[in-house]
């Protein structure tokens, strides 16, 4: 591609004049500077989103988690073993997954989709399987994720379902994960997109440790050598070392990025997918925001990265958009605070008067 065309492409960042007019607010709030600390980031970066100073707290929120099984779990790098990933998408549809607790007492609206989980036909309603790859992706350290055909095929799904959302009125978005053995395809994105080794990047996932985790590197580190060149292109990395969930949840947040609707990041698959989106859509990552910090050391070498700040660091590591969903209250706050919170200004007058 061309300088020019690359730029023709390049994804339109938010709205620079808002973005300074929040940060000038901010400067000339009632409160010593910079006593918002990362709250008062927050608030910037949710103005120029949002496209208005003051801004209004996010109010349609919307939780999209990508589902899907993973090759390589049959082969030890996992605490757990795949028919979780199906049970715990009934757990999303009745309620009772953690992420669907939280977006029940923030008023988030939660849609779970089955992109690659390794089950019949008729498993799940039909809603959710409308936009099925395949069971199951590929073992990325002895074979590709997916054909060529379906990553494009999940890429595109991806930005329909971001599209849908839109379309309903989303105005923050979370892109949420279920699938079991998916901290390892993660990870691998991760250190083929920075050109980082497997020691670096993998962790103890859902809790391995000990041997298990010293064969999670292993795993990690023949995906890498097998896929070898193939990493530099995105679509190529993902066919490589991805997964049918993975690949639509690139498409979905390079889609909702494309449209200008933010989206609040969680662990490190979503962070994973974020750092792909950002090289298969660049600028993409201006519209995102990290919701909380991983345990994963792939999670904090990927938003380093993408110079991400997350807003909550509570140890958390349940994926499933969880962590994200848990910070929509901390965007509400930052909100509410540039928005209402007087000005200095005012507040000298006032007592002068
Ligand atoms: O979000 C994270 O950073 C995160 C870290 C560790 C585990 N998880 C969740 O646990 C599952 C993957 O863990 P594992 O060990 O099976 O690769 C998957 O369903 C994720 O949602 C999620
Ligand atoms: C029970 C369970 C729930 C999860 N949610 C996301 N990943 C998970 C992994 C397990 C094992």
């Amino acid at each position: 591609m061309s300088d020019a065309a690359a730029a023709a492409s390049r994804i339109a960042p938010p709205p620079e004049a808002v973005r300074r007019e929040a940060a000038d607010r901010l400067a000339g709030l009632a409160t010593p500077a910079g006593a918002l600390g990362r709250l008062g980031e927050a608030a910037v970066w949710w103005a120029a989103v949002q496209g208005q100073c003051p801004p209004s707290p996010p109010s349609n929120v919307r939780v999209v988690v990508f589902a899907g099984d993973h090759g390589v779990t049959a082969h030890g790098v996992s605490a757990y073993p795949s028919e979780i990933t199906a049970l715990m998408v009934h757990q999303f549809l009745s309620g009772g997954a953690g992420v669907a607790v939280l977006a029940r007492l923030h008023g988030a609206e939660l849609r779970v989709l089955d992109l690659g989980v390794d089950v019949e036909a008729g498993t799940f309603p039909a809603e959710v399987s409308s936009y099925k790859v395949r069971r199951g992706s590929g073992a990325i350290h002895v074979e590709d994720a997916l054909t060529a055909e379906e990553t494009l095929q999940a890429l595109a799904a991806g930005a329909s379902v971001a599209a849908e959302e839109i379309a309903a009125g989303a105005d923050l978005l979370v892109a949420g994960d279920m699938g079991i053995g998916n901290t390892t395809p993660s990870a691998a994105l991760i250190a083929a997109t920075l050109g980082l080794g497997a020691e670096e990047v993998t962790g103890r996932g859902s809790g391995i440790d000990g041997d298990a985790l010293m064969h999670k590197q292993t795993v990690v580190d023949e995906a890498l050598v097998r896929a070898g060149e193939r990493v530099t292109d995105p679509v190529d990395r993902l066919t490589a070392l991805g997964s049918a969930d993975l690949a639509a949840q690139v498409g979905f947040l390079a889609e909702a990025a494309r449209r200008g609707v933010p989206v609040l990041l969680d662990g490190v698959i979503s962070v994973a997918c974020a750092l792909v989106a950002e090289d298969y859509a660049p600028g993409s990552s201006a519209w995102f925001s990290a919701g909380h910090r991983s345990p994963e050391p792939a999670q904090s070498l990927a938003l380093s990265k993408l110079g991400l700040e997350p807003l909550l660091d509570l140890g958390m590591r349940l994926g499933e958009g969880s962590g994200a969903v848990a910070a929509v209250p901390v965007v509400r706050s930052a909100a509410a605070l540039l928005a209402d919170v007087s000005l200095l200004a005012d507040v000298l007058g006032d007592q002068g008067a």
